[in-house]
């Protein structure tokens, strides 16, 4: 398969949390959230090396904070951007020119399994582009600006998607290069590759893989960790 790389953005400053400690650094039972997430990545057997993104001047902060504790794929801690798509291509920046597949996958999602990782490795592998994602629970409306519904989808048709997104590092490369020259700004990766029109292939993922943006998304979290337990 060659080379699999992850990037972890984790540049943000999770303005809908509301913390003054940023949410990849709060205390998910026994240690900060980002370190959850970067303990499955380490775990994970498809996983080769990896890039952590942090905001500029906290490469220090998380170069101590992962030392010490057994990590052996944590290649290079990068700075970030203003945005999680200009994050994510430092990180690009920042891997190996032998990288095969690329796992982006957000510091701030935490609860996903080293197995679910691997099956959007594999999809990946096969596809070009895949990523984690579950069918979407609630009816979703489309609104206007005067908050007046205009759109009701079906929602058999409606996956909220997740992360990792996997894709093939020269593809991911030219997905953000071609975003960044034509000033494209997406909220996931997958859309920089759809907008080249390459297919993306999504894989049924857990509901447990939350990404924590709001604070009753640490009790939920907690949750999940103690039943695993
Ligand atoms: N400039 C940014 C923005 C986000 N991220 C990372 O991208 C992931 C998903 O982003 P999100 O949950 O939106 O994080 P924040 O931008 O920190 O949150 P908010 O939008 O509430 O401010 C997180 O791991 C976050 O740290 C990043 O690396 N660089
Ligand atoms: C990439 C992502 O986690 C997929 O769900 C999500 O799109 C990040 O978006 P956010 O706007 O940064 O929360």
């Amino acid at each position: 398969m060659g080379k699999v790389m992850a990037v972890v953005p984790a540049a943000g400053v999770g303005s809908r949390m509301g913390t003054n400690v940023k949410k990849q650094y709060l205390n998910l039972i026994d240690k900060p959230v980002l370190l959850h997430t970067l303990e499955v990545l380490e775990t994970c057997p498809d996983i080769s090396g990896m890039v952590l993104v942090v905001a500029p001047g906290e490469e220090a902060l998380c170069r101590s904070m992962v030392q010490g504790r057994g990590f052996t794929k944590i290649m290079a801690v990068v700075p970030g951007g203003d945005h999680r798509q200009t994050s994510v291509y430092h990180g690009l920046m920042a891997l190996p020119a032998d990288t095969a597949l690329v796992v982006i996958h957000d510091g701030a999602r935490p609860l996903v399994r080293a197995a679910e990782i691997s099956r959007a490795v594999q999809a990946a592998a096969e596809n070009g582009a895949a990523a984690l994602a579950v069918p979407v629970k609630d009816t979703v409306k489309v609104v206007n600006e005067q908050g007046l519904v205009v759109h009701t989808p079906p929602r058999s048709t409606l996956w909220a998607v997740q992360t990792p997104q996997v894709f093939r590092y020269e593809l991911i490369n030219k997905a953000h290069l071609a975003a960044r020259e034509a000033g494209q700004l997406a909220t996931d990766d997958c859309a920089l590759v759809e907008a080249l029109g390459h297919p993306v292939k999504l894989v049924p993922g857990s509901y447990e893989n939350i990404k924590i943006t709001t604070p009753e998304d640490l009790v939920l979290a907690e949750a999940f960790l103690r039943r695993r337990e």
